[in-house]
C-alpha cells in the first residue's frame, strides 16, 4: 500500500498550522483546501526563463531564441501589442489566490485567500494583476449603542487608507475553497464572535443559464457566543475599477439604486465605469429584509486616511446614504462606493447577511475591436448595460438555489469515503480554470457561417448549428499566461472537465473546430522554431487555436506561430478520439453525423505522415505535437498511439454509420499499423519514446498510453475495439510508476515527463524533465481504468500536494515545474484533466451512461441512438 506515508498527514497540517482558534465557522465543509490567513509558503518558485535551458539545449533553441526576440521587439514596441505568450514577462509567483468569483464566461474578479480582490479579468482573456487596496469588509459590533469594535477583515497593513483599522491578526482565521463556493471564518476573540463569509459563484454543472452571470453571492453568518444581544454591521467597500489606470482616466460616477420586485427588494451602488472600450457597471448590493437595514456612501475617494468613511461607520454602525448620483471623476482620481447592512444578533444566537457583487459588460470587443459580441447573458438580461439591479436581484433570490444544485452534484463525491480528501480538493477546486481561464460564453452572430461556405452534401457544416445557437459560443485561454483560446491539442486533456459537467459548451466548441478544419488561412508568415514561411492555416487540419483574445479569436484562428502546426501530428487525432468520446457519453448522433466527414477528412491528412505505407504514422525529427520542446522522430509511442486509438475509434463510428468500406479500410490500416508499432516501439516493458534509435529513444514517457487512455474513456479497448494488448498496457503504466512517478523527488510529485531507464529523469529537451500535472491527471486516470487504483492516486496526489500545499500554487495551477526551483505557465488548462479520474472512477463502478451525475454525462437531452445511425 502507497497510503500511509507521513508526508501526506504533515503537508495537510501545515497549511493550518498557525491557526490558533477553536471556532472553526457556520457549515464549512469538511472536504476542500483549508489554510490559515496567518500561512507562508517557505518554498518561492521562480518561472522558467531562457537562462533555466541547460547549455545542451541552447544550441538547440537559438534560432527561436533570436526570432522570438525580434518578433517580440515588433509586437510590444511597434504594434503596441501584447505577445500571446511574453517570455520575457513572465508573472512572478504570488502565493495569494483563491477562488474567482463570477460564472462562466462573463469576466471573473478572484479574490486572494486572504480576502483582496487581486486578479482581474473583465476585458475578455486579457488579465490584470492588482490588489485594490479599498476593496474590503468591515465589521462594526456595537453593544448598547455604543460600537466596541470595528475592523477591516484584512490582515494587511497597506500604506494608504490609514484612517482604517487595518491588521486583522491571521491567526484566528481561516480560509476553505471547494470550488464553486469558498468560506472565511473570522474568529474575533475579545468580541467572542465568529463571521463566516460564504462566497458563492452560480457554477453549475448542466446549467446554462445561470451559469453565465457575472455575479458573486456573499453570506456573512454572525454568530454571537455572549450572554447579551449586539448589533452587527457589515460594511463592503469597492472601488469603481479593477486597480488598472484607466480607473484614473475620469468621467466615472457611481449611484445608489433600489429594486423592488417580485416581493424582494435590493438596494445598493451602481459604479459606472465609462472607458470607450469595453465599459462596464459594478454593482455592490444587497438584500432588503426585514430586521436588516441597508445604508451606503455613494462615493468617496480611496485614498489619503478615509477617515470620513470610518467615522460614518463607527458613528452609528450606518453610513449616512446620501441621493443622487455623484459627480463624473477628474482626470487622475478615483471614486469608490460603500454598503453596510446591519442586523441585530442575539445572545448564543446567529444572524445573516447577504451581499451580492455585480458586474455588467454585456458588449465585449477583443484587442483588434473589428466585432461586437454579446456575452451570453444578454439573453436573460439585455445587452443596454443596465442590469446590474437585476442581475444582482436575481443572485440574491436564486443563490440557494444554486447552492442546493452545488450540493447536490458534490454530495456523493464529497461522501465518498473511499475517496481521499485532497482528491476531491483537487477535483472541485480545479475546476475554477472553466471560468478563469480568461473564458468567453458569448452569442454566435448572426452573420457568422462557421462552414466557410463549405455546404453539408460536401462534407460541410451547418452555417450555425442548432447546439452553437441555443448554448452559445465557449472560449477558454490555454493558460492565463499563454494567451490563446482553445489550443486543442491541450483542451484534449482539459476537456473531460466540459463534456462531463457542461457537455453542450463541450459540443459547441468542438463544432467551432470542426469549422475551422474545412476552412484555410493562405497568409504566409514567419514560424518561429523553424525560421520558415508558411500559411497561417492549411485546410482539412485541425488548428492549434482559434485564436488570441488581443486580436480577433475565431476569425482568426492559429495565434501560435512556434510551429507550423500544419504539420503536428497529434491535433487531427484528438479531433477524432475527442469526437468519439463525446458521442459515448452524450449519445448525441446528430452531432455524430455532422463530425464524421470531418473525422474523415483530418484522418486522411493525418494518413499521409506514414510515409513507409506500414500503417503506422511517422514523427518528422521535431517537436510536432503537444509538447512542443520535445523532439520526436520516427514512429512514436505518444502519437504512434493516438494514430492507433484514432483508427480504433473511426473503425467503431464506421460502423455507427453503416458504412462497411470505411471500416474495413480503417481496420485493415489499425492490424498493419498495430503490428509495426508493437515491432517498433515494445521493449519487453514499455513503449519507447520513438524509434529514431537515437539517444534517450528508449525514454519512459509518462503520456505514452494517452491513446489507449481515450479508448478506455470512450468504453472502447476491448475485443474488437481494443488497439494495444492489455498485459502491455499494464507493463507500461508500471514501468512508468516505479520510474517516472517513484524514482522521481521521491515519489512525491507525480510522473516527470520523460525519464531514462536507469532513473534519472530525461534532459534531452526543455519539457522532458518538466512534471505536466495536466498529464499527470491523465495518467492517473489511465491507471484507474486498467485497475490500479492504489498507484493512479498516489500519481496525482503528488501533484496536488506540490501544486496546492508547497508550492502556493491554489488557483492558479501551472501546466509544468520541474524537480527544483522553477515552473511554467501560471493558471492553466490542462490540468483540467483531473475530470478524466472521475469519468475513470464513475466507469470502474456503474455503466457512465446510464448515471448522470456527479461528473457523470448529462444524458437528459442526448437522442438515444442504438448501433447503427444511419
Ligand atoms: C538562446 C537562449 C539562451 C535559449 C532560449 C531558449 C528559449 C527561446 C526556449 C527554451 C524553452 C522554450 C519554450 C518551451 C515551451 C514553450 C511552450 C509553448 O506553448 C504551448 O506549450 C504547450 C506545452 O507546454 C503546448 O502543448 C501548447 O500547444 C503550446 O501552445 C510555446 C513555446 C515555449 C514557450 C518555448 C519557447 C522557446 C523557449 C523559451
Amino acid at each position: 500500500s502507497y497510503r500511509n506515508d507521513k508526508w501526506r498527514e504533515k503537508s495537510t497540517a501545515d497549511l493550518m498550522s498557525r491557526h490558533v482558534s477553536n471556532e472553526m465557522g457556520y457549515g464549512v465543509p469538511k472536504e476542500g483546501w483549508r489554510i490559515c490567513l496567518a500561512h507562508e509558503f517557505k518554498e518561492k518558485r521562480k518561472p522558467f526563463q531562457a537562462k533555466d535551458v541547460s547549455l545542451a539545449n541552447v544550441w538547440e533553441h537559438i534560432g527561436l531564441g533570436v526570432r522570438y526576440l525580434k518578433w517580440w521587439y515588433k509586437k510590444t514596441q511597434v504594434e503596441k501589442k501584447a505577445p500571446f505568450i511574453d517570455m520575457f514577462r513572465a508573472q512572478p509567483l504570488r502565493q495569494i489566490y483563491g477562488a474567482p468569483l463570477g460564472g462562466i464566461g462573463g469576466g471573473t474578479i478572484t479574490r486572494g485567500w486572504r480576502g483582496e480582490f487581486c486578479r482581474w479579468q473583465l476585458n475578455p482573456g486579457m488579465y490584470h494583476y492588482k490588489t485594490v487596496t479599498a476593496n474590503q469588509f468591515t465589521v462594526c459590533i456595537r453593544r448598547g449603542g455604543q460600537t466596541v469594535y470595528q475592523q477591516v477583515l484584512s490582515v494587511e497593513r497597506p500604506p494608504t487608507l490609514q484612517g482604517w483599522n487595518w491588521g486583522y491578526c491571521g491567526e484566528y482565521a481561516f480560509y476553505h475553497a471547494l470550488y464553486p463556493r469558498a468560506w472565511t471564518v473570522y474568529h474575533l476573540p475579545g468580541q467572542n464572535v465568529t463571521l463566516t463569509c460564504r462566497q458563492i459563484s452560480p457554477v453549475i454543472p448542466h446549467n446554462y443559464k445561470d451559469s453565465c452571470l457575472p455575479v458573486a453571492v456573499f453570506v456573512w453568518d454572525i454568530e454571537n457566543k455572549n450572554d447579551y444581544d449586539l448589533e452587527v454591521s457589515i460594511m463592503f467597500t469597492m472601488v469603481n475599477g479593477s486597480g488598472h489606470k484607466d480607473d484614473k482616466s475620469g468621467g466615472h460616477w457611481n449611484e445608489p439604486f433600489h429594486l423592488e420586485k417580485e416581493g424582494e427588494a435590493v438596494s445598493g451602488v451602481l459604479l459606472h465605469h465609462c472607458t470607450t472600450v469595453n465599459p462596464y457597471t459594478l454593482c455592490i448590493a444587497a438584500r432588503k429584509q426585514s430586521g436588516r437595514e441597508v445604508s451606503h456612501q455613494t462615493a468617496f475617494s480611496p485614498k489619503g486616511t478615509c477617515s470620513s468613511l470610518w467615522s460614518d461607520l463607527i458613528t452609528d454602525g450606518r453610513l449616512d446614504s446620501p441621493t443622487g448620483f455623484s459627480p463624473p471623476t477628474p482626470k487622475g482620481e478615483k471614486v469608490a462606493a460603500a454598503l453596510a447592512v446591519t442586523c441585530s444578533v442575539p445572545p448564543q444566537n446567529r444572524n445573516t447577511l447577504e451581499f451580492c457583487l455585480a458586474w455588467d459588460m454585456p458588449k465585449i470587443t477583443f484587442g483588434s475591436r473589428e466585432r461586437e459580441h454579446m456575452r451570453r447573458y444578454t439573453r436573460y438580461f439585455g445587452s443596454k448595460g443596465d442590469s446590474s439591479p437585476s442581475l444582482s436581484h436575481y443572485a440574491l433570490t436564486h443563490y440557494s438555489q444554486w447552492e442546493k444544485s452545488i450540493e447536490e452534484w458534490q454530495r456523493p463525491i464529497l461522501q465518498d469515503s473511499s475517496l481521499p480528501s485532497w482528491y476531491k480538493s483537487a477535483l472541485f477546486n480545479e475546476l475554477y480554470f472553466v471560468a478563469d481561464g480568461g473564458t468567453v460564453w458569448t452569442e454566435l452572430p448572426e452573420d457568422v457561417d462557421i462552414s466557410g461556405g463549405v455546404r453539408s452534401e460536401e462534407g460541410g457544416l451547418p452555417a450555425q448549428p442548432a447546439i452553437i445557437k441555443e448554448y452559445g459560443r465557449f472560449a477558454y485561454l490555454e493558460g492565463q499566461e499563454y494567451r490563446m483560446y482553445n489550443t486543442y491539442d491541450v483542451h484534449f486533456y482539459a476537456s473531460f472537465a466540459l463534456i462531463m459537467l457542461w457537455p453542450k459548451l463541450a459540443l459547441s466548441l468542438q463544432y467551432d473546430i470542426a469549422g475551422s478544419v474545412v476552412q484555410q488561412d493562405p497568409t504566409e508568415r514567419l514560424h518561429l522554431m523553424s525560421g520558415e514561411y508558411s500559411p497561417v492555416k492549411a485546410k482539412n487540419v485541425v488548428p492549434h487555436d482559434i485564436g488570441d483574445p488581443d486580436d480577433e479569436p475565431w476569425q482568426r484562428v492559429n495565434a501560435y506561430l512556434i510551429h507550423d502546426t500544419a504539420h503536428w501530428k497529434d491535433l487531427n487525432l484528438k479531433f477524432v478520439l475527442q469526437v468519439y468520446r463525446d458521442f459515448h457519453l452524450t449519445q448525441d448522433s446528430q452531432y455524430l453525423r455532422d463530425m464524421w466527414p470531418i473525422c474523415q477528412a483530418v484522418m486522411e491528412s493525418e494518413m499521409k505522415f506514414d510515409l513507409d505505407g506500414d500503417g503506422l504514422i511517422e514523427n518528422s525529427g521535431y517537436a510536432d505535437q503537444t509538447y512542443d520542446g520535445w523532439t520526436v522522430t520516427g514512429p512514436s509511442a505518444y502519437c504512434g498511439g493516438l494514430w492507433l486509438a484514432s483508427l480504433c475509434v473511426m473503425c467503431k463510428m464506421a460502423r455507427l454509420v453503416d458504412n462497411e468500406k470505411t471500416y474495413q479500410h480503417y481496420r485493415n490500416i489499425l492490424d498493419k499499423g498495430s503490428a509495426a508499432f508493437d515491432q517498433l516501439l515494445w521493449n519487453g516493458k514499455y513503449y519507447n519514446y520513438d524509434s529514431s534509435g537515437k539517444d534517450h529513444s528508449n525514454s519512459i514517457m509518462s503520456d505514452q498510453c494517452a491513446g489507449h487512455w481515450f479508448l478506455r474513456a470512450s468504453g472502447l479497448g476491448e475485443g474488437e475495439y481494443q488497439a494495444f494488448p492489455k498485459e502491455k498496457i499494464q507493463s507500461a503504466l508500471r514501468s512508468v510508476f516505479d520510474l517516472n512517478v517513484m524514482r522521481f523527488a521521491g515519489g512525491q510529485m507525480g510522473a516527470v515527463n520523460g525519464m531514462c531507464p536507469e532513473g534519472v529523469p530525461d534532459r534531452s529537451s526543455v519539457q522532458s524533465d518538466e512534471v505536466w500535472i495536466g498529464v499527470v491527471y491523465g495518467l492517473a486516470a489511465t491507471m484507474i481504468h486498467e485497475g490500479m487504483w492504489e498507484e493512479g492516486m498516489r500519481t496525482a496526489e503528488g501533484c496536488y500536494r506540490t501544486v496546492w500545499e508547497s508550492l502556493g500554487m491554489a488557483f492558479q495551477t501551472p501546466e509544468a515545474y520541474c524537480e527544483k526551483g522553477i515552473y511554467r505557465s501560471l493558471a492553466y488548462m490542462r490540468p483540467l484533466s483531473v475530470w478524466a479520474m472521475q469519468l475513470a472512477l464513475n466507469m470502474s463502478q456503474k455503466d457512465p451512461i446510464t448515471s448522470a451525475q456527479n461528473g457523470d454525462t448529462d444524458m437528459k437531452d442526448g437522442q438515444e441512438v442504438g448501433e447503427n445511425l444511419s
